[in-house]
């Protein structure tokens, strides 16, 4: 048997960091939502007590640090299954990039399996197990719009922003998640954007406050360690796009655009640096 699941990309709409925790991980309220820009996952069950990964993709780990077998380990020792499966991984979501395409595989494999092995585990129980391979997975096991804090794992589910396009843009540059959050001193932040506002703009279903209100404490970090990050986000400004921001620890820049009229400016102007750009639509 063979089933199919999709892997969408996230970006965090805002981030905010209120303290670093005595467990090393950091205290976070950031707001998330999925965009159309997805890994595919084709899972085949095999009847001998393995688990195989591949992927067209040449520069991402296929043994056990790859989160989709992570998953699947957890996921078969924690029911007792003895069956195998082999998953192959259509990377599109660039890797580290900040959009959480590791999560989101790791999420996608647990969905999968728990179809593919008739397991029957309520979604709750897939997002603890989620929490314990990444501070992202269980947002990804749900998706839609959410505010989540504690480390990122306690979600309050939020309405969808307004549909508009996401411009997607990543330098060749790569950023450690574990190196940004190393680098912030969240005592010293003097500014924080508010979960608060972005919620209420979300309920208010306003493009324009949405766009008002973006904010990530983990771009000073980031663009202080890549300029060139800073200048992504100003060309995508100037190129007309109505709100942009930095997702996650980065390094890909967003950019949102409420006409489509202005896609091919904004698509067209970046591709001249910069060779990973996607224009795609949210997931709603
Ligand atoms: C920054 C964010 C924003 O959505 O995303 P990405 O940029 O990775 O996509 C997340 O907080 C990343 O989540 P995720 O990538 O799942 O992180 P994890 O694997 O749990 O942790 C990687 C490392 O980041 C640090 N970490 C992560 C989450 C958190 N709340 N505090 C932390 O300090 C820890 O050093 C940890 O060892
Ligand atoms: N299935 C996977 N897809 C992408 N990266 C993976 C995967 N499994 C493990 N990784 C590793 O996880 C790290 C973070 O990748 P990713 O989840 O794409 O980034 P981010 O946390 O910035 O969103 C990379 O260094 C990569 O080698």
């Amino acid at each position: 048997m063979k089933i199919y699941e999709k892997a969408p990309a996230k970006i965090n709409l805002m981030l905010d960091v209120l303290h670093k925790r005595p467990d090393g991980y950091h205290e976070v309220e950031m707001i998330m939502t999925m965009v159309d820009l997805a890994d595919r996952l084709e899972l085949n069950a095999l009847p001998r007590d393995t688990i195989i990964i591949s992927s067209q993709a040449g520069y991402i780990p296929l043994d056990e640090k790859n989160l989709a077998f992570q998953a699947a380990k957890l996921i078969k020792e924690r029911y007792n299954v003895k069956s195998g499966v082999y998953i192959h991984l259509d990377k599109k979501i660039p890797v580290a990039a900040g959009l959480a395409g590791g999560s989101s595989d790791a999420a996608a494999t647990l969905r999968g399996l728990n179809r593919l092995w008739q397991l029957d585990i309520p979604e709750e129980e897939l997002m603890d197990l989620g929490a314990e391979l990444g501070s992202d997975v269980p947002f990804c096991v749900t998706g839609g719009t959410a505010l989540a804090r504690g480390r990122g794992e306690k979600l309050t589910r939020l309405p969808n922003p307004p549909q508009c396009w996401v411009v997607l843009a990543k330098l060749p540059i790569n950023v450690s998640t574990a190196e940004v959050y190393g680098r912030l001193r969240a005592n010293q932040l003097t500014e924080h954007p508010s979960a608060k506002r972005m919620s209420k703009a979300l309920e208010n279903r306003s493009f324009q406050d949405v766009c008002g209100e973006l904010g990530n404490v983990l771009e000073g970090v980031t663009l202080q360690m890549h300029p060139e990050v800073a200048h992504l986000k100003d060309t995508m400004l100037r190129l007309g796009a109505d709100g942009v921001l930095m997702s996650g620890s980065g390094p890909t820049v967003f950019g949102l655009v409420s006409k489509e009229s202005k896609i091919p400016r904004i698509y067209n102007g970046l591709r001249g640096f910069c060779k990973e750009v996607y224009a795609v639509r949210l997931l709603t």
